[in-house]
């Protein structure tokens, strides 16, 4: 790894999400700027007024704005049907000027998500987390791969993290995040050796500590103490729990830095890179769609 890096001040280096982030975002712009500013379009979907949902919403439209993407926001209230859902979703798919679509998940209580992302075709799947795209994940098909896993990935490749022959665990086994995130540490070309801890796992403290590499996707505040990790390992926080205090991560970030080699921060790790990445799978997403060349 290289010593440039900022570290805390335990010594841990701090893999910094916001900064990457910026990073691609720039990329983005410049890159469509050359292309002479195509339409490249996010749609995203909010049903209800979740409150945090409306926040995450709004944070990837500003991003896909200063990326230089247009992005569509279409709300539908609470008190809408299933059909009303399914309808305005077979809209965005049919629209050729939209590229990518992402429904904010989970959808209120009464709503089926299934029959509202089989919908979205393979290209517009941005999230990467239909039954399609998780389907050409497992088979190595050409695809959108989900964006906080995908996040991940990246934190690491851009730290210098090593993936190849280590020791990965996984705690948390969602279709969201755990389990696209086995995969990935687990693909040919990054070679982790992973291993897919849950709710009933025994030994967790014993499990975590053979990772050299510990992704918490769990939900629970500070679940992830410094007896859980490796001296050097590297830990990336991707669970967020809210409390009057602000946000909290699945790691005690204070206990934790000391211990390992690399962290991440909360906020500003796990959660810029998955905007980060959805705007990438945009631009993917325009490209498969013939709205901007193969080869940009
Ligand atoms: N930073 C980001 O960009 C994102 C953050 N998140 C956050 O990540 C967290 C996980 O999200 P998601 O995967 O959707 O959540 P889910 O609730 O769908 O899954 C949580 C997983 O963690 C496991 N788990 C729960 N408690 C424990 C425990 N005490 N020990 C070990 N495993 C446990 C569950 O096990 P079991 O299967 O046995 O129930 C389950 O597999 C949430 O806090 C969410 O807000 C989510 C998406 C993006
Ligand atoms: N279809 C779908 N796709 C998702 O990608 C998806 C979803 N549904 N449902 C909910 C989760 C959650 N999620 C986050 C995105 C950004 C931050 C993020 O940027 N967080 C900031 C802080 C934000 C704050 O302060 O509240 C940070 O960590 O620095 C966090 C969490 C995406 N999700």
């Amino acid at each position: 790894m290289t010593d440039s890096f900022e570290r805390t001040a335990g010594g841990a280096i701090l893999l910094d999400g916001n900064r990457l982030r910026d990073e691609i975002v720039a990329q983005i712009r410049d890159d469509l700027e050359g292309l002479g500013s195509p339409n490249v379009c996010l749609a995203t979907v909010l049903v209800g007024g979740d409150k945090p949902s409306r926040i995450y919403v709004r944070m990837k439209q500003r991003k896909a704005e200063e990326a230089g993407m247009r992005s569509r926001h279409v709300e539908i209230p609470e008190t809408a049907s299933q059909a009303d859902v399914e309808a305005a979703v077979q809209e965005l798919v049919d629209d050729p000027d939209v590229h990518g679509i992402l429904v904010q998940l989970p959808l209120p209580d009464g709503f089926d998500p299934e029959p509202v992302l089989a919908l979205i075709p393979p290209e517009k799947d941005v999230d990467g987390l239909t039954e399609r795209s998780m389907g050409r994940l497992i088979r190595g098909l050409p695809g959108h791969v989900p964006c906080t896993p995908l996040g991940v990935m990246r934190l690491m490749e851009r730290y210098g993290v090593e993936t190849a022959g280590k020791r990965a665990v996984v705690v948390g086994r969602s279709t969201l995040v755990g389990l696209p995130q086995l995969l990935l540490l687990g693909r040919k070309g990054v070679d982790a050796t992973v291993t897919l801890a849950h709710s009933r796992t025994p030994d967790m403290i014993e499990v975590c500590r053979e990772a050299d590499i510990l992704v918490a996707a769990a939900g629970q505040a500070r679940m992830i103490t410094a007896d859980h990790v490796k001296p050097g390992a590297a830990v990336l926080d991707v669970g967020v729990s809210r409390s009057e205090a602000g946000i909290v991560g699945d790691v005690d970030f204070d206990a934790v830095q000391a211990v390992a080699g690399a962290i991440t921060p909360m906020p500003g790790g796990t959660g810029p890179m998955t905007i980060g990445c959805l705007l990438e799978n945009t631009v993917a997403a325009a490209r498969m769609l013939g709205a901007i060349p193969a080869s940009a």
